[in-house]
C-alpha cells in the first residue's frame, strides 16, 4: 500500500508497519507541504488497525535538514513543528525515526518527539539553528537536555556543531547505530517493540538531570557565549531556553522556548545570519565576466598537486591538499628549510588526524628539492616569497617542467596574477589562489582569475578549494583582490582617526564591540606592521626623511598617514617584537596592553603636524572605518571584479572576521540604509576632500536614487549601472 501524492510518502511494510518518507529533496527540508504530509500520515498509520507501529525516514538517504529556511522570511502557513512532533511523541504505537544522512534542526527536533531513534554510522546530527541566529524552537531545547543532560545540551544548542552518529549514540541522543539499512533496521526494531509501554519513551516527560554546580555553569556558559559571540544574541537566547529546561516543567519551558523564538525570529541578526547562509552556497554558482559559468565549465581531474616553497603558507597548503586525499609533491629548495617544513606539515597532519580520530596522511606528501619532481602533477600552487621578480622566475620553471596542461596556480595576496600569467605561454592555465593564513584552518579561498584564465582554470581551482573544505570565491584581478583591497580604505581611516584624537584602544574597542574579533590595531600587531611597510615602500609611499612638516602627510596628492611607517622605523613591528601599537611582555607574547610611549608618541606626532586632538566617539569610528570600506566594495561592484554582494560578504565574513550576525558588509549597509550610508560617507568627505576614499562610489548613488533594493535586486542595477559605464 502506497500514497505517492504528498511531499511525505506512505507505505506499508513488512506487512504491519507505517512507513513515512520525507519528500523533498536535496535535503528534505520541513516545507509546510512537507509538514502536512507528515501530520496526515501520522493520522493515518494511527488511525490504522492493521498498523502495529511507524517508522520515519528521509527520501534519498538523507534524513531531514531541518526547517525549510527559504520560508523564514514568507507568511508561513501549514502546520507548526511544535504541536506536529507532539502528536507523534504522545501517539500509542511505536514511532522510530530511521536516520541516515543528516538529521539537522526541526529534522532531529523531529526525530527527538520519535519513540526511538536509529542512525547509520555516516549519519551526522546536530542542532545548528543558533548558526541562523535561532534557537531550535521545535522542543529542542526542551527534550535535549531532558535526554542528554545539561551540559552536552548547551554545548550542542550554543555552537550548532554536528556529531557523528557514534558521538549521538555516546551522548544517549540515539538509541542504536548501524552500518546496514537504517529504514530496514528501524523497520525490524519498530515490530519488536510494537505493543510494549512507551511510557518511558516520551523525552518531554522526563525530568531534567540537574548538575550539581547548576547556577555555575550556567553563569561559566552565559560568559563563554557573551564573549565568544560579541554581540550575537542567538546564543544568549538558547542558553536562556535550556535553563528553562533545567528550572521548568516541560509545558512552561516550551513557553519560554517559544517566547525567546519570537525575538529572534524577527530580528536583523537572524536575518543576517540566513543570508550568510545562502551567500556561502551561492558563491559556488560563480561566473566571469566573459559569461563563462559554473555549469558550463567542467573542472579537470587532479590526482596530484605540488606545492612550491614551504614557508608558513606552504606547509599550511600542503597540510590541506593532502587532507583531501591527494598526492602531493612538496619542493623547497633550500634543504634545511625542507627538513623543517617535512617535521612540521607532519606534525600538523598527525594533530588533524588525532583530532578527528583517523590515520595520518604522511605517506600522500613526497619531498624534493628539485623541481623537475613536479613532471607529472595535475596542478601546482606556487607559494614562495611574495617577490614578482622571484615569482615570474619560478612560474617560467614551471611553465618549462611540467607536463603540458598542468595547472598553474599562484597564492598570492596581491601580486598581479595577469602580469604572471603573461609571463607564460600558456597564461589560460594561471589563476591565482590566495589562501589566508593558516592556510590548513582558514576556510577562505579567494580563487583569481585574470582576463586570460580559462573558464576550466577556474572551475578546477574552485573544486579543489571545495575539496579542501574551503569556502571558494572567484574573483577578478586587480591590486588586492577584494579582501585585501577593501581593507585598505579601512586602514586607512583608522590612522586618521589616530591622527585626529583617536587612540589604538578606542579604535579598537569600537571594532570589538561591532563583532570583530580583534579591533584594527591589535590585528595589526599580530600580522606584523612590517608587511604592510614593505608593501607601502615597494608603491614608494615611505618617504626616507620623515622630517615635521605638512608634505610628510601628503603623498601623491592624497591625504596619507605615515604612523605606521615611523612605528616600523623604530623596529615596532608589533607581537613578534614585543612593541607595535601596543605593548607585550615579550616578543611573541599575545596580550596586548597599553603602551604609554605610544600614547607619547601621538601627541608628539599631533603637536609637530599642528594637528589639533579632538574627542572622537565610537559612533564616528565605525562609519569612518566600516563606511570607507564598504564604499570600496560598491566600487569592486562597479568594477566586475565581484559578481555580487554575496561574494564580498563571505569572503569577509570566512576571511575577516566580520561578525556573521551582521552578514558581510555589503548586507550591512543595507540593514543601516543606503541613502544612510551615502549621507555619511558624503558628510565625511566634506570634511576630508583630500581623502579619494570617501568620495562616494557612484554605484552607490544609482542604488540610492533607485529607492535602495534590496540586495537580492542589487545585481540587475550593477548590470545596468556597467553597461552604461
Ligand atoms: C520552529 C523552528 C524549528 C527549526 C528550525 C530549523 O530547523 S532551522 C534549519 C536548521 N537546519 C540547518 O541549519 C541545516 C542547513 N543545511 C545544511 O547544513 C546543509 O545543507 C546539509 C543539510 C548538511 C547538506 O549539506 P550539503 O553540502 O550536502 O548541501 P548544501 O548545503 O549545498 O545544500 C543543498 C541545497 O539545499 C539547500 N538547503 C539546505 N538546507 C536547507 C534548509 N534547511 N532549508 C532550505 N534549503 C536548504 C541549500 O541552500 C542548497 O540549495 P542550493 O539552491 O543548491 O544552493
Amino acid at each position: 500500500m502506497c500514497d505517492k501524492g504528498s511531499m511525505a510518502q506512505y507505505t506499508r511494510v513488512s506487512g504491519f508497519v507505517g512507513l513515512i518518507t520525507l519528500q523533498n529533496p536535496p535535503v528534505n527540508a520541513l516545507s509546510a507541504a512537507v509538514r502536512q504530509g507528515i501530520v496526515d500520515m501520522v493520522e493515518r498509520a494511527l488511525s490504522d488497525p492493521i498498523v502495529k507501529s511507524v517508522v520515519i525516514c528521509g527520501q534519498n538517504g538523507n534524513f531531514c535538514g531541518g526547517a525549510d529556511i527559504k520560508e523564514f522570511g514568507t507568511n508561513m502557513s501549514g502546520p507548526p513543528l511544535v504541536p506536529m512532533i507532539d502528536a507523534i511523541e504522545a501517539a500509542n504505537k511505536p514511532v522510530v525515526a530511521a536516520i541516515e544522512g543528516s538529521a539537522l534542526g526541526g529534522g532531529l527536533e523531529l526525530a527527538l518527539g520519535c519513540h526511538y531513534r536509529i542512525a547509520h554510522s555516516k549519519a551526522r546530527l546536530g542542532l545548528p539553528e543558533v548558526t541562523l541566529g535561532l534557537l531550535p524552537a521545535a522542543g529542542g531545547t526542551q527534550r535535549l537536555p531532558r535526554l542528554v543532560g545539561v551540559p552536552a545540551a548547551l554545548n550542542l544548542i550554543t555552537t550548532g556543531r554536528h556529531v557523528t552518529a557514534a558521538q549521538a549514540l555516546q551522548l544517549g541522543i540515539v538509541d542504536q547505530v548501524t552500518d546496514h539499512n537504517a529504514v530496514d533496521v528501524a523497520v525490524t526494531f519498530s515490530l519488536s517493540v510494537a505493543g510494549q509501554s512507551l511510557d518511558a519513551r516520551r523525552i518531554s516527560t522526563y525530568l531534567c538531570p540537574l548538575p550539581s554546580d547548576f547556577d555555575a555553569l550556567f553563569e561559566g556558559v552565559m560568559q563563554k557565549v557573551r564573549q565568544s559571540a560579541r554581540g550575537a544574541i542567538a546564543p544568549v537566547a538558547c542558553v536562556q531556553a535550556v535553563r528553562a529546561a533545567a528550572t521548568l516543567p516541560y509545558t512552561k519551558g516550551m513557553e519560554r522556548e517559544q517566547e525567546l523564538m519570537a525575538t529572534l525570529f524577527t530580528s536583523g541578526q537572524a536575518r543576517a545570519q540566513q543570508y550568510c547562509f545562502f551567500a556561502q552556497r551561492a558563491v559556488g554558482r560563480w561566473r566571469m565576466p566573459s559569461g563563462a559559468r559554473w555549469e558550463t565549465s567542467k573542472p579537470r581531474p587532479v590526482h596530484k598537486a605540488a606545492v612550491i616553497g614551504l614557508g608558513t603558507m606552504g606547509r599550511g597548503i600542503t597540510v590541506a591538499l593532502a587532507q583531501t586525499g591527494l598526492s602531493v609533491v612538496a619542493v623547497e629548495t633550500q634543504e634545511k628549510q625542507l627538513m623543517e617544513a617535512k617535521q612540521a606539515v607532519s606534525g600538523m597532519l598527525e594533530r588533524g588526524a588525532k583530532r578527528h580520530g583517523v590515520v595520518p596522511t604522511l605517506d600522500r606528501i613526497s619531498y624534493s628539492q628539485n623541481i623537475q619532481a613536479i613532471a607529472e602533477v595535475d596542478l601546482v600552487i606556487e607559494a614562495v616569497f611574495e617577490d614578482m621578480a622571484l615569482k615570474t622566475e619560478v612560474f617560467q620553471q614551471l611553465s618549462a617542467v611540467c607536463k603540458p596542461g598542468t595547472l598553474l596556480c599562484t597564492n598570492t595576496s596581491a601580486l598581479d596574477v595577469d602580469k604572471l600569467a603573461s609571463e607564460t605561454p600558456n597564461p589560460e592555465l594561471v589563476v591565482g589562489m590566495h589562501f589566508f593564513a593558516p592556510a590548513h584552518v582558514m576556510k577562505l579561498l579567494e580563487v583569481v582569475y585574470g582576463p586570460r584564465s580559462s573558464p576550466q582554470a577556474v572551475a578546477t581551482a574552485m573544486q579543489l578549494g571545495k575539496k579542501m573544505g574551503k569556502v571558494s570565491v572567484a574573483v577578478g584581478n586587480c591590486r588586492g583582490f577584494v579582501g585585501n583591497r577593501m581593507l585598505m580604505p579601512y586602514l586607512q581611516q583608522a590612522f586618521f582617526l589616530l591622527e585626529e584624537g583617536a587612540t589604538p584602544e578606542l579604535v579598537d574597542q569600537a571594532l570589538e564591540e561591532f563583532g570583530f574579533p580583534m579591533g584594527v590595531f591589535r590585528m595589526s600587531d599580530l600580522s606584523g606592521l612590517d608587511i604592510g611597510w614593505r608593501v607601502r615602500k615597494r608603491d614608494e609611499l615611505v618617504e626616507p626623511d620623515m622630517a615635521s612638516g605638512k608634505s610628510a602627510r601628503i603623498r601623491q596628492g592624497s591625504r596619507y598617514s605615515p604612523l605606521g611607517d615611523l612605528l616600523c622605523e623604530q623596529g615596532r613591528f608589533g607581537q613578534k617584537t614585543g612593541r607595535g601599537w601596543y605593548q607585550y611582555d615579550k616578543p611573541g607574547s599575545r596580550v596586548a596592553r597599553s603602551d604609554p610611549w605610544l600614547h607619547s608618541f601621538l601627541v608628539e606626532y599631533r603637536a609637530r603636524h599642528g594637528l589639533v586632538p579632538r574627542s572622537i566617539d565610537h559612533q564616528e569610528v565605525l562609519e569612518r572605518c566600516l563606511y570607507a570600506l564598504i564604499n570600496e566594495g560598491f566600487r569592486i561592484l562597479e568594477d566586475g571584479i565581484a559578481a555580487g554582494p554575496e561574494d564580498i560578504d563571505v569572503i569577509y565574513v570566512f576571511g575577516y572576521g566580520w561578525p556573521r550576525h551582521r552578514g558581510g558588509p555589503m548586507f550591512y549597509a543595507g540593514m543601516v540604509g543606503l541613502a544612510k550610508v551615502l549621507e555619511r560617507l558624503e558628510h565625511y568627505q566634506q570634511a576630508h576632500p583630500d581623502v579619494p576614499y570617501l568620495q562616494p562610489c557612484s554605484l552607490l548613488r544609482r542604488l540610492v536614487a533607485g529607492g535602495s533594493p534590496p540586495i537580492h535586486r542589487w545585481r540587475e542595477v550593477i548590470k545596468k549601472h556597467q553597461s552604461q559605464l
